[in-house]
């Protein structure tokens, strides 16, 4: 599976280690940048995270800033992508269980490196449910 990530200067640390990790357990990763601690904009790096996985280049997707909201308000412009901000390890199931979100956004200045890591694995395990979800998730597209 390929997974694509993206982050701000806020997130970097923590992209690489999820990096890393990804790559122990023998996913294929995008990294999209940035990879310094240089201050720079975040949709720089989002647009392009978010248009791999719209593309279906990547499968899923992590983006990482300090908030993760201007990350995740950037990923959701693009009209194939469900990005979810979660902070907590129920949070991130659910969103893949009922949303089948398809990146996930990581607060990395509220979140440590370990939850983080709980969340990515979290989010490449959990199935989406389907059924009466899909139903919802089929009406979140705007019409037209
Ligand atoms: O998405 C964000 C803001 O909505 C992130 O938290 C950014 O990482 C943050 O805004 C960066 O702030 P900085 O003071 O420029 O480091």
């Amino acid at each position: 599976m390929t997974i694509s990530i993206g982050n701000d200067h806020a997130g970097t640390e923590y992209k690489f280690e999820i990096i890393k990790h990804l790559e122990n357990k023998g996913y294929i990763v995008l990294n999209f940048g940035t990879d310094t601690n240089d201050s720079m904009d975040y949709p720089d790096a989002i647009h392009p995270t978010a248009e791999a996985v719209e593309m279906g280049k990547a499968e899923l997707g992590f983006i990482i800033c300090g908030s993760g909201n201007g990350a995740q308000m950037t990923a959701n412009k693009h009209q194939g992508i469900r990005a979810a901000l979660c902070w907590n390890n129920e949070l991130v199931a659910l969103t893949r269980q009922h949303n089948n979100a398809n990146i996930l956004a990581i607060p990395a200045r509220f979140v440590s490196l370990q939850q983080a890591i709980g969340f990515v694995d979290i989010f490449l395990t959990t199935k989406f449910e389907g059924g009466r979800h899909q139903n919802r998730v089929s009406k979140i597209s705007c019409a037209g």
